[in-house]
């Protein structure tokens, strides 16, 4: 299984590199690298796992984060409803994915973004698109196509961005971190 020893950090080279699209039919050894992937995103979000393996807890993981420079990203996106249950608002290992279009409208994460390869606390709103639609390939070769808003495409662009050398502090506005000027905060 994987754990945080198997996570790249800041400084690595693999972090600023751009991903290679993966091969389709997909490779054995593709769907299984994916498959560990939303095995840790699981386990990270299992407070009995992360704790006996220190894993800190994510929504979504990127193929470069274990120095695989693959177009792989693992999204597992919990929700509670109002009767206080939890559920998966989206699970999926996003083969190859793309955003094919996106709103003009801008949000961001009124807390600011944490990443598991960055080891130190990052202030600052880091502004994406509200709405984004993407297509990808799922791990049994199907073409998927969907749109996202509000934290799934926050997750989901923040993952795509690490495929593309991309770190979310690349994002803050380095003279006002926090000008909510014209986006949504969420
Ligand atoms: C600096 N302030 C902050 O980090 C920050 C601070 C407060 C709130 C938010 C909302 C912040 N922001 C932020 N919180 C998260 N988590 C909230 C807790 N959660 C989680 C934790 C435990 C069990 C299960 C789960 Cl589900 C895991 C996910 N995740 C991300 N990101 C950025 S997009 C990719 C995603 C990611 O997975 N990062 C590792 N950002
Ligand atoms: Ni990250």
């Amino acid at each position: 299984m994987l754990t945080m020893k198997d996570i790249i950090r800041e400084g690595h080279p693999t972090l600023r590199k751009v991903a290679k699209e993966v091969d389709t039919p997909l490779s054995e050894e593709d769907k299984a690298l994916g498959q560990e992937m939303m095995e840790f995103l699981k386990n990270s979000q299992d407070p009995e796992m992360a704790e006996k393996y220190e894993l800190r807890s994510g929504v979504g993981l990127a193929a470069p984060q274990i120095n695989e420079q693959k177009r792989i990203i693992a999204v597992l996106i919990p929700a509670i409803d109002e009767n206080g249950e939890e559920f998966i608002l989206f699970e999926d290992v996003m083969y190859n994915p793309r955003i094919i279009s996106h709103s003009v409208q801008k949000a961001a994460l009124a807390d600011g973004e944490g990443c598991l390869s960055i080891d130190r606390p990052i202030e600052g709103l880091v502004p994406r698109h509200e709405r984004i639609t993407v297509e990808w390939t799922d791990a049994e070769g199907n073409k998927k196509q969907q749109r996202f808003r509000d934290y799934e495409a926050i997750v989901i662009q923040h993952e795509i961005d690490h495929l593309n050398g991309k770190l979310f502090f690349d994002r803050i506005d380095p003279l006002q971190p926090y000008a909510a000027r014209d986006f949504k905060l969420l």
